[in-house]
């Protein structure tokens, strides 16, 4: 058996950043940026209020000042002249603040009486002007790898980009294996149960930035394994689920092993998730994931995020890790990296107390794997535990 660590560094070996393609910016969202996106322009543009109000000489406010309105600047339409002294130009949220003006009045402060306007007492000292250039500046960057965000998106459109070069999303073909499996929605025969863990990695791979690839179900025997990994070409990655273990049955290795595989390693130390496979076949990395719905699903935070990652140009490197409290004791673990479900509130985590890997219900519950150390002496309430979110 190996570390967990050690079959990460395998898993990341065995994968390379894909190239880049450019997409119009509507379908930039959620996808990882691969070059600098450069702003075009200033934002703004030019300095603009930030209120509505009056647009004045700032060292001409005091409190009962009278100014004359002279025009008007609204948003799209600015005011061409200038603002004299004892003038005013009457102006709008986002307007080009007109020449000459130092400083925004709000309304709420002005009484006005035809083209008259007369300043109250306890001014608002805010100018409520916005320089131009003040959120960027034409040049400015977004620098790659960046997954883009909806924030992300909103930027790059007032950057006026409207194409963004971003990484080629990771094909990942996900083949569940196994005669008792049939797809949700059908009628599952006595001995049957419903396929859960491809649509649980498929969901997963697709919020990291990936496409999933669904395999039809391969059975039990050489010529159906044989025929769904016919169906792989293409994919930057084949996820192979269940059929990795030791019954006779588990024919996953085999069949990969005879159409080329060079397996990287076999089992490893975490709980769940030991009998974990790696390596390529025809050229394609291929990850060989236990069958048991939660050991495919944390195998898939623990080694398949991370490999899309460094697909898509990440920095190639574990989940992140953060710490928190737990709220009760535990006992010490044996030579497997326990990964755990649990929930973290406030900085507290509570492992639960069923952690079979067939316990969907516990996944789904978990907002976290709290992560026991392999040989990790027992740890008490109140101490500190490392965990991945879940998410
Ligand atoms: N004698 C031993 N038996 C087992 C060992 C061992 O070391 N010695 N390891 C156990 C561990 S740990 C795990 S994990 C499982 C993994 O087995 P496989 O990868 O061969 O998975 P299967 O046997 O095909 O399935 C296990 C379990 O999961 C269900 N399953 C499979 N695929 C799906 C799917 N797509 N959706 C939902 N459920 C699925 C399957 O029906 C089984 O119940 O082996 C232990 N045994
Ligand atoms: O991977 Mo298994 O029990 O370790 O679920």
């Amino acid at each position: 058996m190996i570390t967990v660590k050690q079959a990460l560094a395998e898993v990341l070996n065995l994968v390379s950043p894909l190239p880049s393609e450019t997409v119009p910016l509507r379908q930039a969202s959620g996808r990882t940026l691969a070059a600098p996106a450069t702003a075009r322009r200033d934002q703004p543009p030019f300095a603009a209020s930030a209120m509505d109000g009056y647009a004045v000489i700032g060292l001409e406010v005091e409190p009962d000042a009278m100014f004359k309105v002279i025009g008007e600047s609204a948003a799209g339409h600015g005011f061409d002249g200038e603002v004299k002294a004892g003038q005013t130009v009457r102006i709008f949220t986002g307007a080009p603040l007109p020449k000459g003006a130092t400083r925004v009045v709000i309304q709420e402060d002005v009484i006005r009486n035809g083209d008259l306007i007369t300043l109250r007492r306890n001014l608002d000292e805010n100018p409520y002007i916005r320089p131009a250039g003040a959120d960027f500046k034409s040049g400015d960057q977004l620098v790659p790898p960046r997954l883009l965000t909806p924030s992300d998106i909103a930027l790059l459109a007032s950057m006026n980009i409207d194409q963004v070069t971003v990484t080629r999303r990771p094909v990942i073909a996900l083949m569940a294996t196994g005669d008792e499996l049939v797809m949700p929605g059908e009628n599952p025969g006595p001995d049957q149960i419903i396929a859960s863990n491809n649509f649980g990695l498929a969901a997963l791979v697709e919020q990291h930035g990936a496409e999933a690839r669904m395999l039809p179900i391969a059975r039990d025997n050489r010529a159906s394994l044989e025929a769904a990994f016919a169906l792989c070409e293409g994919a930057d990655m084949v996820v192979t689920i269940g059929g990795a273990s030791v019954g006779d049955h588990d024919l996953v290795a085999q069949v990969a092993g005879d159409l080329g595989l060079e397996r990287a390693f076999y089992k490893i130390a975490m709980r769940p998730g030991k009998p974990l496979m790696a390596g390529k076949m025809m050229g394609i990395p291929m990850l060989g994931l236990p069958g048991n719905p939660v050991s495919s699903m944390v195998c898939g935070h623990v080694y398949l995020l991370p490999a899309i990652r460094a697909m898509l140009g990440f920095p190639p490197e574990p989940r992140p890790r953060l710490q928190a409290t737990l709220t009760c004791d535990m006992p010490a673990n044996g030579p497997r990296e326990h990964y755990m479900r649990a929930r973290v509130q406030a900085g507290q985590i509570t492992p639960f107390e069923r952690q079979d890997s067939a316990l969907l219900t516990v996944l789904a519950d978990a907002n976290a794997l709290l992560i026991r150390p392999v040989d990790a002496p027992e740890i008490g309430k109140g101490e500190t535990v490392d965990y991945i979110p879940l998410g």
